[in-house]
């Protein structure tokens, strides 16, 4: 998983997978919005391979207690699953509750499965300097199969940064996937890949986004696409 470029769109509502089918690579199910996400995931028999996302709060999301660990591990039982997202900061210790031994043992339980590891890291205020996004990554990459960095871009710049770290940390042979959010980094979601960022997200529906920036699902497939072909072109 994650060789290549996946699109995952992202939704806490399995029923929506139908729609997605024809752009999406998987489906990004964000079990902290969902209603009943043990349910649906029981229900499921969908065509696109699912991430399992269960965003903690301090890390942005809706997930209140650690019983999301919980939730995670039947989650990644499930076929469909084929990759878990994990928090940097959970699996580092640094999370604001300490969750270093339920972090690690999902990753555990993940690796027996089969199931990879999405290692992550978010910043809604801003985007630090290229060597601390750098560091980042390299620190996601090592705890996971991935590791994912999404910071906020106020500016041109931070977009810049974003690409270089993305480009110097794919050099380095770490496998990672990178996007700013907000307006001013909006295409670092459409250009990171061409810099070896491994995933990106679009919403199923371009109301519900997960994140602010978020291009359609449509729009995202087509610019990627069409960047990573030329980009190919050019190599060969
Ligand atoms: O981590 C990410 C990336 C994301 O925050 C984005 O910026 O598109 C969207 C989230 O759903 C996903 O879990």
């Amino acid at each position: 998983m994650f060789e290549e470029f996946v699109l995952a769109a992202s939704t806490g509502d399995l029923s929506a997978e139908p729609r997605a089918r024809e752009a999406a690579d998987a489906v990004e199910f964000r079990m902290d919005l969902a209603a009943d996400p043990l349910d649906q995931l029981a229900a499921y028999d969908g065509a696109l391979p699912l991430v399992v996302t269960n965003r903690a709060e301090w890390e942005g999301g809706e997930a209140a207690d650690l019983g999301r660990y919980d939730a995670l591990a039947e989650a990644i039982a499930h076929d469909a699953v084929v990759a878990v997202d994990v928090e940097l900061a959970a699996l580092r210790g640094n999370a604001p509750t300490g969750e270093r031994s339920h972090a690690t043992a999902l990753r555990e339980s993940a690796r027996e499965e089969g199931v990879s590891v999405i290692a992550s890291v978010h910043d809604f205020e801003s985007t630090p300097e290229v060597g601390t996004l750098s560091d980042l990554l390299a620190d996601a990459a090592s705890e996971g199969d991935v590791g994912k960095l999404a910071t906020t871009a106020n500016a041109r710049e931070d977009a810049l940064a974003m690409l270089r770290a993305t480009h110097e940390a794919t050099a380095a042979g770490h496998r990672v996937a990178t996007m700013c959010m907000g307006e001013p980094g909006r295409h670092t979601r459409a250009v990171a890949p061409v810099y070896g960022s491994r995933i990106g997200y679009a919403p199923v529906d371009a109301a519900d986004a997960t994140a602010p920036g978020q291009y359609p699902l449509a729009t995202l497939r087509g610019l990627v696409d069409g960047l990573l072909e030329t980009d190919a072109e050019a190599d060969g």
